[in-house]
């Protein structure tokens, strides 16, 4: 299936067009009677889709909104703190989703395939709400995973305030720290709640004490809620309309056009659609525009130089509600969806501005406007490879990836060449996670069935003489041991911060030790928690630090990172060998001290998830091309169709064929190394990992 966030077409039984049709007939009656529509009703608008119809003499009521009438607000927590719920219960109370079609789905805003079936948040999702008729509150719900954390930054760069959740059953987490920290760079108003408080086990005032102690604020600031009773919702709304600063005074209504584009998604029906931010001007159907495009985070393998030359004629705009509205303009200050028969998604990048056709440098003499500032570039901390499974698969693998990156700006992908996998994609990813969601939506949305290998983290060779340093993305440039002399190896580290009960701490430092950290601070927090601060190398975090943390504290501990400067360390490669030959994409560095266990276990896990083929495969690993550890897997016939000596199926040819199928599947779903099978578990048996798909 191809990627559908959101169908955009109109048709008879499209909700917001009815509800036009229905405030049409009002104002033709109100202004048969003599008076202008807005004058005429008593009742304030209260819908989206009520001020987005367009009288053909008065144009949209949505004009009137000035700068002072609209809040950019993001909602940001720690991972199921209740981000996307209380999201719901905005929309719920402010008319744009009714409770039944609440009831139906819940958190509207995740709309993949993979948040749903994971339950998490992995785009950031754009609603805009009415709120008395009166203000226009644009609200973004964001993940809480760190993997997600630049989709968390990128969203609040373009809000002035930001609601900080925490769920009162579980208290200021570790990703609490982070996001709050990521709202204060963003200079944004901060508004602390606790919510959750309907449930038994809430401790609502200790949650609220807890937040003041830890981010400096008046306990009185903290609002409470629970996003399933809709208890104090309300308190929220007043609070976002008071506190939360309108745009900044400086954008302009009636200057020229100047939008930034927030995010951006490919629809089967309509192409590319871009989530643009109005900063200046008016952006409206028919306008043709161009793009200013100065190099941003998402680079689609061989893209990255696109807008800029191209102009585009804008189709049809709208505000998200989030079904979409369409309102055929966008004014400054509003955040909205833009349709412009944009073709290709290198033509417009993340975070481009969008101005008005003929205002680009020579095109005409007319200065064109400043652009707008780009989000802050966005770089990957780990490294694998994607191969299509079928090697014919390379075109549509790129146009897949293609498409995923315009919807996923934290994607860095590169060709590659592998003379034992054949053709694939080099993708940069920001986390383990990051990189199975990315596994999981090629397969969702695309239908394209992929082998990652095992990710490596970017090391940094450093030559001794010179000190010229160059960062190696992959382990097939790992210098030999005896370059080692005039090369230093660097390894990225990364600050962790854990939040873990009390009565785990000697478990949780035994682990943070084991793993080659260094305390930075440790401190109670709450009476029973202790926060503990360690440098670690990024590579021991990315393995399995999460799963051990959570699992040494019965899943109460809390773990964030932010990466720091590499530090030297005595790495070495260990090469894995199927039947004699290397196979790269199954070797991995380690520390000099742990390679041989490491080593030894990956031979043996090998060796489980390896299929039995119908010759002997012999696993080894090496170190400097000496092998100190050795699997065997011995041979095996495999004719699906005998089973204990006897023919399955008694001749019955659709029974026959349906297990020759079965086993075609799971040939698909595996990748050819020389002559042996090796299924997507296989590359991740380093990281103990099962094959998701
Ligand atoms: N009882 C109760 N449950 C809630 C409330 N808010 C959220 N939940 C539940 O908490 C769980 C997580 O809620 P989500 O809204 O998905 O959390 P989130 O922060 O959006 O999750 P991520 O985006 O993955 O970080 C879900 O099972 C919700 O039903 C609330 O106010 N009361």
């Amino acid at each position: 299936m191809l990627l559908v966030r959101r169908p955009l077409l109109h048709g008879s039984r499209c909700r917001s067009c009815a509800a036009a049709d229905q405030w049409r007939r009002r104002r033709l009656h109100d202004s048969s009677r003599g008076l202008s529509a807005a004058a005429a009703s008593a009742e304030p608008v209260k819908t989206i889709e009520e001020l987005a119809y367009v009288d053909s003499k008065q144009g949209s009521l949505l004009q009137g909104f000035g700068l002072s009438k609209i809040r950019n607000f993001s909602i940001i927590a720690h991972i199921d703190h209740g981000k996307s719920t209380l999201s719901d219960a905005l929309l719920v109370r402010l008319g744009n989703i009714t409770a039944a079609q609440r009831r139906d789905q819940a958190q509207q805003l995740d709309t993949l395939k993979v948040e749903r079936e994971r339950g998490i948040t992995v785009k950031a999702q754009t609603a805009s709400m009415l709120y008395q008729g009166e203000y226009l509150l644009n609200l973004i719900d964001t993940p809480g995973h760190v993997d997600f954390s630049y989709e968390v930054v990128r969203s609040l760069s373009s809000c002035q305030g930001a609601l900080l959740l925490v769920d009162a059953t579980q208290g200021v987490q570790a990703q609490t720290l982070t996001t709050f920290r990521a709202a204060q760079e963003a200079g944004i108003k901060v508004l602390p709640v606790v919510t959750k408080i309907d449930l038994p086990n809430a401790q609502v005032e200790d949650t609220i004490f807890s937040m003041a102690a830890t981010f400096d604020l008046d306990p009185e600031h903290v609002l409470a809620t629970s996003a399933k009773t809709g208890q104090g919702i309300d308190a929220v709304l007043e609070t976002i309309v008071k506190h939360v600063p309108p745009p900044p005074s400086e954008w302009d209504a009636a200057a020229p056009l100047r939008a930034r584009v927030l995010d951006s998604w490919y629809d089967p029906l309509r192409g590319v659609v871009c989530l643009v931010q109005c900063v200046d001007g008016v952006l409206a159907e028919g306008d043709r525009i161009s793009t200013c495009h100065l190099m941003s985070g998402a680079a689609a393998a061989g893209a990255g130089q696109g807008g800029g030359d191209t102009t585009f004629s804008v189709q049809e705009v709208g505000l998200l509600t989030p079904a979409p509205v369409r309102t055929r303009s966008l004014w400054s200050g509003q955040v909205g969806y833009m349709i412009g028969g944009i073709k290709s998604v290198r033509q417009v990048l993340l975070g481009d501005t969008v101005i008005r056709a003929g205002t680009r440098k020579g095109a005409s003499d007319e200065a064109p406007p400043p652009p707008l500032p780009l989000f802050a570039p966005c770089r990957p901390n780990l490294f694998a490879s994607c191969f299509p499974l079928d090697g014919d698969d390379f075109a549509t693998l790129l146009t897949a990836v293609e498409r995923l990156a315009l919807n996923d700006a934290s994607l860095q992908v590169h060709r590659e060449n592998s003379t034992m996998l054949g053709h694939g994609l080099r993708v940069g990813f920001l986390g383990l996670l990051h990189m199975e969601v990315f596994k999981q939506r090629l397969d969702d949305e695309f239908n394209m069935a992929v082998l990652v290998t095992a990710p490596n983290v970017p090391y940094i060779f450093r030559d001794r003489d010179t000190g010229a340093e160059v960062e190696i993305e992959n382990l097939a440039d790992w210098p030999e041991e005896k370059r080692r002399g005039v090369t230093q190896v660097l390894e990225p580290m990364v600050e962790a911060t854990v939040i873990t009960p009390e009565d785990c701490l000697g478990s949780m430092l035994t682990l943070l030790q084991d793993k080659r950290g260094t305390e930075l601070d440790t401190k109670f927090i709450d009476g029973e928690r202790v926060l503990l601060v360690y440098k670690l190398p990024w590579q021991e975090v990315v393995t399995d630090l999460h799963d051990k943390a959570k699992s040494i504290s019965s899943g109460y501990a809390s773990l964030t990172y932010r990466p720091i400067d590499p530090e030297p360390a005595d790495l070495v490669l260990c090469e894995m060998a199927i039947n004699t030959e290397v196979v790269g994409a199954l070797s991995f560095v380690s520390h000099r001290s742990s390679v041989m266990r490491l080593g030894r276990d990956l031979a043996a896990r090998l060796k489980k998830v390896i299929p039995r083929q119908q010759f002997e495969v012999v696993i080894q690993a090496r170190l400097g091309a000496k092998p100190f550890a050795r699997e065997r897997i011995p041979p095996y016939r495999k004719d699906v169709l005998i089973k204990s000596g006897k023919t399955v199926g008694g001749g019955d040819p659709s029974r026959k064929r349906k297990l020759l199928d079965k086993q075609k599947e799971g040939k698909r779903r595996a990748k050819t190394v020389g002559k042996v099978q090796l299924p997507q578990s296989a590359f991740w048996a380093l990281l103990s990992k099962d094959d998701a798909g």
